[in-house]
């Protein structure tokens, strides 16, 4: 199974609606590699025991790991959380989540600022590169399980847009500028 991404349609809606465009235009995997967007679909039953998980996370060093129950029970400060979540910001370092249950979105800007939403769902491990300008939502499901992975002790600090003097953003545009000639604008 592909992952699934599409240019948002923004408007006042509810941020747990899909906002495609009308006509949808989707977004190809190989797009989403090219803004440094890492994925792979793994069997969400065998986590606890995967060769593969095993082999990706040994790979890339990802020593560290937790779950993240999304549900107003298990976790406190539940309703700031999901705000904050949704506030766009970058971090330091990879963000890396694995769905094992439910299903959300992340939202990506791409090259020219523009919003694509990935719809993760169960099976779904997504690395997003540091510095990239994200942010997440639940979606109509309203629930999510996801594990967290990092390198070494994990930092989830979000720096909240604009953060264009920020070393992971500069980074990251070097990064950008060199794989696919681009020049982003400062905002
Ligand atoms: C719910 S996990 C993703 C939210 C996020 O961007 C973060 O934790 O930094
Ligand atoms: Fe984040």
């Amino acid at each position: 199974m592909a992952i699934e991404a599409w240019f948002m349609q923004e408007n006042g809606d509810d941020q747990r609606l899909p906002h495609q465009k009308n006509p949808p235009e989707y977004v190809l995997m190989e797009e989403l590699e090219k803004l440094g967007v890492l994925y792979w679909p793994l069997d969400p039953e065998k986590y606890e025991n995967d060769p593969e998980l095993q082999k990706i996370r040994e790979a890339r060093g990802y020593s560290y790991m937790d779950m993240l129950d999304l549900c107003p029970e298990k976790v406190e400060n539940y309703e700031q959380k999901l705000k904050n979540f949704y506030t766009e910001h970058i971090h330091a370092d990879e963000e890396i989540r694995y769905c094992l249950e439910g299903s959300g979105y992340f939202d990506i800007r791409d090259k020219d600022d523009r919003w694509i939403r990935i719809l993760i769902k169960a099976g779904d491990l997504i690395v997003l590169p540091a510095g990239i300008y994200h942010r997440f939502t639940l979606d109509t499901s309203n629930y999510i399980n996801l594990m967290r992975l990092f390198v070494g002790e994990p930092v989830w600090t979000p720096f909240n847009r604009p953060q264009e003097h920020h070393p992971a953003r500069k980074d990251y545009i070097k990064n950008l500028t060199e794989k696919v000639g681009v020049q982003l604008e400062a905002h």
